[in-house]
């Protein structure tokens, strides 16, 4: 299977407005133009459909292909401690919403859709600037959201993020399930790849044996070859299988950030979603592709490394050069060539920068007047990219070749079989309406068909439950709503707080917490060790792996997801397994081709139980059917035993009247007495058989009872439990809120002791000048004496007039 990587590239027509204002930094031209560009800002048009989710076929048609410009924003990081304790000014801040401006020189300014403080959260980031790309590709139009910015600005807080602040990669996972459970007319299958490009060479971070893949072309786009692709259940097991590939991306410590990103990744979610049951047949499929991109940053050539680093650090800036490039040449109208194929990162991503794909560009910046030129630099690219135009439109497939095509046609065959099976079942006699007379005869005859009919209604059950698992098996990989379709015509009272919560379960899989702005410690480490890499980096990856399971592990279930947030049960419909650990490789769920049927996970899918059509019944979905199902149909079994045995005895009772009436008609009779006493033996044992059944069918329903309580407690302790983690969540938000407050703080302690200073300062410059007027003072008042003396002696022979 390969990623691929959008439909044909298409340049002509997608050129962008006009390039020459790229390289002006004149205030007011950039001003004009980006706020007379008329283009809607990602506030607004995330606005719009935050809380309204279009089915796609209710979309109008110029919403399904419209015009529109990449959407940028900028993202402020605070300054770190080590950037204060440095004395580091801001150089560049955020005035008013949509401004940066340039603290030594006002003049230069530049405009965006949104600029975010240093105080925003990423949730705030993800509503604005990534929440419109998400929901257009729940919707089939294909999406690709970027980060860039320099080393250390804050990409990866930015799009990983960590427990305290989950970044656009898990919201975005998140979001898609909300959406498929705000979308009760379609039902979906979703699949995630995700790889670097390390040196220019791409590695599956899915399948550690994927390394230095090869990138190829054909008439629908450029693809990864041999990438894998895993189809995901649930929000919980997405970030899990992140969570692994995040184990073996390249991450190194620079002079900069101690847990430096050394390569691109691209995490790619393909969403396939048809109008759900059998109104899917002979209906279109969309698919579309989310490609969320966390670049690695650029590194100052003025900063010394040395040997890996080095290599590493000048193919990231090449392959960020050539973006830059790329992004230049589409905004001009004058270029003829693109240079996309100088390097991977614009050769894959050819598709979403040609415009064929809603675009979002996060620029991550820090305000540090040391980093001044280089978040200039960053500004400008983002400047630029802002012309880019795109026409994104919805992709559909009308041939059997998607997968979830394959798979709908695949249970609708085997649900057919399986009535087929059904129907091929011997219905059992009815006793009770068989006259005495013919009970020999069928006796006999059950007696002789018994054996054969048991091993016949054998094979039926096996065939019958083979089918039963695989149609589960399929049905589980399609998500679909767990909301009646009516109510969706409903207007949603959508709460967008509710999609972002997550679970302790999905918590689990992002990092406890990133490095936050390096402290004290941890910078004498950097400069102690400067230039060994290895041991600093093996010494953080075991912190990293200690860090990522610390905290939330200990109330972390074992294995099973039921236990998972309300909200996530309710967007994975059908499953009701956790489809693997983080680390579990052998447990991941392949797309077809790769189906493992040895794996963990699909021994676990491959279990029976009730079709679709059952499960929907069920008020206890997640857990009861499989146990319950099995419990009630032995029940069953035990009770028509019974019933059997009952009418047997019945029968048996009423020939021993007869045989009676002739006994004592003639009561020398030996043979009849010899049958009186056979069927009065087999009566009593036919009796004790009823007397063992019906104890056994007392013990099942008590023992049903207690499971059925006890299903009941578990439903009630997860709930507990997912109130629990909503308010542990709410804690970690307040928690981070206080963090960034107390942050500001220092911040405001620091520009106070300045203050105080220069108020010293300007004190004792007042006493030194009151000083000087008080000896000037004194000076005159002198001079004063003596010119008054000197008069009085000059006009002393007219002492009268004096
Ligand atoms: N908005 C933010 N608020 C608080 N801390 C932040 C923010 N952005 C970044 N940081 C912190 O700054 C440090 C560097 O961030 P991060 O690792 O995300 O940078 P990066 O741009 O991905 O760097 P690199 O390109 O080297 O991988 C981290 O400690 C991160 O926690």
């Amino acid at each position: 299977m390969a990623s691929r990587q959008g439909s044909k590239s298409r340049k002509a027509g997608l050129k962008g407005a006009d390039s020459t204002a790229s390289s002006t930094t004149s205030s007011s031209k950039l001003y004009q133009e980006t706020s007379i560009d008329g283009h809607s800002s990602p506030a607004s048009s995330s606005a719009q459909s935050k809380h309204q989710f279009f089915s796609p076929d209710s979309l109008p048609p110029s919403a399904q292909r419209s015009k529109e410009n990449v959407t940028v924003t900028v993202r402020f990081r605070p300054l770190s401690p080590r950037e204060i304790r440095q004395g580091e000014e801001v150089a560049w801040y955020a005035d008013g919403e949509t401004i940066v401006r340039n603290e030594h020189n006002p003049t230069i300014a530049y405009a965006y859709d949104r600029v975010f403080g240093p105080t925003t959260t990423t949730r705030n980031v993800y509503d604005i600037a990534a929440h419109h790309v998400v929901n257009g590709a729940m919707e089939g139009v294909n999406g690709t959201i970027f980060a860039y910015g320099v080393t250390s600005s804050g990409k990866t807080h930015t799009m990983h993020g960590d427990q305290r602040s989950p970044g656009i990669i898990p919201l975005a996972v998140k979001d898609a399930f909300s959406i498929i459970q705000e979308t009760p007319n379609r039902e979906f299958l979703l699949r995630i790849s995700y790889m670097e490009i390390y040196n220019e060479v791409f590695n599956d971070l899915l399948n550690p044996a994927g390394q230095n893949l090869r990138i190829r072309e054909d008439k629908q786009g450029t693809f990864v070859e041999g990438i894998k692709e895993e189809v995901v259940l649930s929000p919980a097991h997405a970030l899990s299988l992140i969570a692994a590939g995040e184990e073996q991306r390249h991450v190194g410590s620079t002079n900069f950030n101690l847990l430096s990103s050394r390569s691109h990744t691209i995490f790619t979610l393909t969403i396939e979603s048809s109008p759900l049951g059998d109104k899917s047949k002979g209906e279109a499929v969309h698919l579309s592709q989310l490609n969320l991109v966390d670049l690695a940053g650029s590194e100052s050539s003025k900063v010394e490394t040395s040997g890996v680093r080095r290599k590493e650090g000048s193919y990231i800036n090449k392959s960020l050069l050539t973006l830059g490039t790329v992004i230049s040449k589409l905004t001009d109208v004058r270029a003829s060539h693109v240079p996309y194929r100088d390097s991977k990162l614009t050769r894959i991503l050819q598709s979403s920068l040609s415009g064929h794909d809603r675009v979002s560009l996060i620029c991550t910046v820090t305000p540090a007047s040391s980093s001044s030129e280089e978040t200039h630099n960053t500004l400008k690219f983002a400047h630029r990219a802002k012309h880019i135009e795109i026409q994104a439109e919805q992709n559909k497939i009308i041939d059997e070749k998607s997968l979830i095509k394959k798979y709908q046609h695949e249970i609708r065959q085997l649900k057919e079989e399986l009535e087929q099976l059904k129907q091929e079942i011997v219905p059992v006699p009815q006793l009770k309406d068989i006259g005495a007379d013919d009970i020999v005869l069928l006796k006999q005859k059950l007696e002789d068909g018994q054996v054969k009919l048991q091993s016949r209604l054998e094979e039926e059950e096996e065939a019958k439950a083979a089918l039963l698992s695989r149609i589960q098996r399929l049905t589980k990989l399609i998500l679909v709503s767990t909301k009646n379709p009516q109510a969706s015509r409903l207007p949603h009272r959508f709460n967008p707080r509710r999609r972002h919560s997550f679970g302790e379960e999905e918590l689990a899989y992002l990092p406890y917490k990133r490095r936050d702005m390096m402290d004290d410690e941890q910078l004498d480490l950097y400069v102690s060790v400067e230039g060994n890499h290895e041991i600093r980096d093996n010494a953080y990856r075991e912190e990293k792996k200690t860090r990522k399971h610390g905290l939330l592990n200990w109330l972390k279930p074992k294995k099973r997801d039921h236990s998972s947030s309300a909200s996530d049960q309710s967007s994975v419909v059908k499953s009701n397994s956790t489809p693997s650990t983080p680390q579990g490789g052998g447990s991941h769920l392949h797309t077809e081709s790769r189906l493992s049927e040895g794996s963990p996970l699909m021994e676990q899918l491959s279990e029976p139980r009730e079709d679709r059509e059952a499960l929907e019944d069920s008020s206890h979905e997640m857990e009861i059917p499989e146990t319950s199902n099995k419990m009630s149909d032995e029940l069953d079994l035990l009770r028509e035993q019974k019933k059997i045995l009952s009418e047997e005895a019945a029968l048996q009772l009423s020939s021993l009247k007869r045989l009676s009436d002739e006994a004592t008609k003639s009561p020398q009779n030996e043979e009849i007495k010899g049958e009186i006493k056979v069927l009065n033996d087999d009566i009593k044992a036919k009796n004790d058989q009823i007397a063992t059944l019906e104890k056994q069918i007392l013990d099942f329903v008590m023992t049903s009872h207690e499971a059925l309580d006890k299903s009941d407690i578990m439903q009630a302790v997860a709930e507990l439990r997912d109130q629990l983690n909503e308010k542990s969540f709410e804690l970690e938000v307040k928690a981070a809120d206080n963090r960034i407050i107390q942050e500001t703080l220092n911040q405001k302690t620091c520009e106070c002791e300045v203050l105080q200073e220069e108020v010293a300062n300007l004190k004792q410059q007042l006493s030194d000048a009151l000083e000087l007027a008080q000896v000037s003072l004194y000076t005159f008042r002198k001079l004063v004496i003596c010119k008054n003396h000197a008069f009085h002696r000059s006009s002393s022979y007219k002492p009268h007039d004096a």
